[in-house]
């Protein structure tokens, strides 16, 4: 049986790199847009409803119209914008996320992909937070460090352009403290409150690596990295994209500097504590365009059609 999919934004950064993913697969028909009608309507409306997947690789506005352009109840939409994943009827397309959330992609035909800051966030977080080491209503806080594609087009092309000094180092950017990703970084968790978040976007093209620090004094009492590490690691035993590190891995930081780029090209997602008797960081590290978009929203699609286990990615 072959499976008709469509990628509405087929032109842009999510869009192209999914579209390399779907390359060679003879299990598919990908249908194509013609590149001046990308835009009509009428005729993205026929292709999602011609096909059995279409990724929605879109601005979140143009995402939602196109989920109203649906008529075909076979259709499955894997949604790679924020507009759907707190909405009720759309279910998150994280397959790791808990026990059941494979057969709930398997049986939903409306898919919300995660975001990339809050995919790390969530596979970092929610495990503790489920295991009761670190408590519902903690003040929890995070930063991210991403490369620029997280942007999209727009972005990739201001950082191509050269000559402008302010972009050749980091920029801390969300200080209105409202970025898109706290509600499903909220809902996805289990944390009573949204984390203090804060985003920095750096001169190089992919890569991105979530912090959350915390005081083992502001957890379940007698809380140790090392519970920290085993809840993560019992948590994924089994799954093939996540990898959870040692305790305070020596290898990872040899040279005392952590690499953010160490998952690009891959839908790995890394999982780290480093800690000490008081303290503790938990990092997780991702491709922003592999498991943080483009490869997540392919593992969905391959978890709805039953074939996750006999391909790669
Ligand atoms: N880049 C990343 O790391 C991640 C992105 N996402 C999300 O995925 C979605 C796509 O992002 P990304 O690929 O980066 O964005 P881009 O800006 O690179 O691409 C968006 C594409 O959508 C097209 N488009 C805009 N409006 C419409 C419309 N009304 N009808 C049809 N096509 C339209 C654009 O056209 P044109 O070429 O004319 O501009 C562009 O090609 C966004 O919601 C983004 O937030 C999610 C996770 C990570
Ligand atoms: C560098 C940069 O601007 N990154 C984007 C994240 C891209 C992303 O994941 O956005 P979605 O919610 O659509 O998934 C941002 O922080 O807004």
């Amino acid at each position: 049986m072959t499976f008709k999919v469509f990628v509405d934004g087929q032109e842009g950064t999510t869009g192209l790199r999914i579209h390399e993913y779907l390359a060679g697969r003879a299990d598919l028909e990908v249908l194509k847009i013609d590149a001046d009608k990308r835009k009509d309507a009428a005729e993205r409306a026929r292709l999602i409803n011609a096909s059995d997947i279409t990724f929605l690789c879109l601005p979140d506005a143009a995402s939602r119209e196109a989920a109203a352009m649906v008529t075909n109840p076979q259709t499955c939409l894997i949604d790679a914008s924020t507009a759907h994943r707190t909405v009720p009827g759309w279910t998150y397309g994280m397959p790791e996320l808990a026990p059941g959330q494979r057969d709930a992609i398997r049986a939903g035909k409306r898919i919300a992909n995660p975001g990339c800051h809050a995919s790390a966030f969530v596979l970092a977080v929610r495990p503790l937070v489920q295991a009761g080491l670190l408590p519902a209503d903690a003040p929890v806080t995070a930063t991210s460090i991403t490369g620029y594609s997280g942007g999209g087009k727009s972005m990739i092309a201001q950082y191509e352009a050269g000559g402008d000094a302010a972009l050749t180092a980091p920029r801390p950017y969300a200080l209105a403290l409202a970025h898109k990703h706290l509600p499903e970084m909220k809902a996805h968790t289990g944390l009573a409150r949204p984390p203090v978040f804060m985003p920095i976007v750096a001169s190089f093209y992919k890569g991105l690596a979530v912090s959350v620090p915390l005081h083992l004094s502001s957890l379940k009492p007698g809380t140790t990295g090392a519970q920290l590490q085993q809840a993560l690691a019992e948590y994924y035993a089994g799954e093939r994209f996540i990898r959870v590190m040692p305790l305070s891995d020596p290898d990872t930081l040899a040279d005392g500097f952590f690499d953010v780029q160490a998952c690009n090209d891959t839908n790995r997602v890394d999982l780290f504590v480093f800690a000490n008797d008081t303290q503790a960081v938990v990092m997780a590290r991702l491709d922003n365009l592999g498991k943080g978009a483009s490869g997540a929203a392919v593992q969905a699609m391959n978890v709805h059609l039953g074939c996750e286990e006999s391909l790669g990615l």
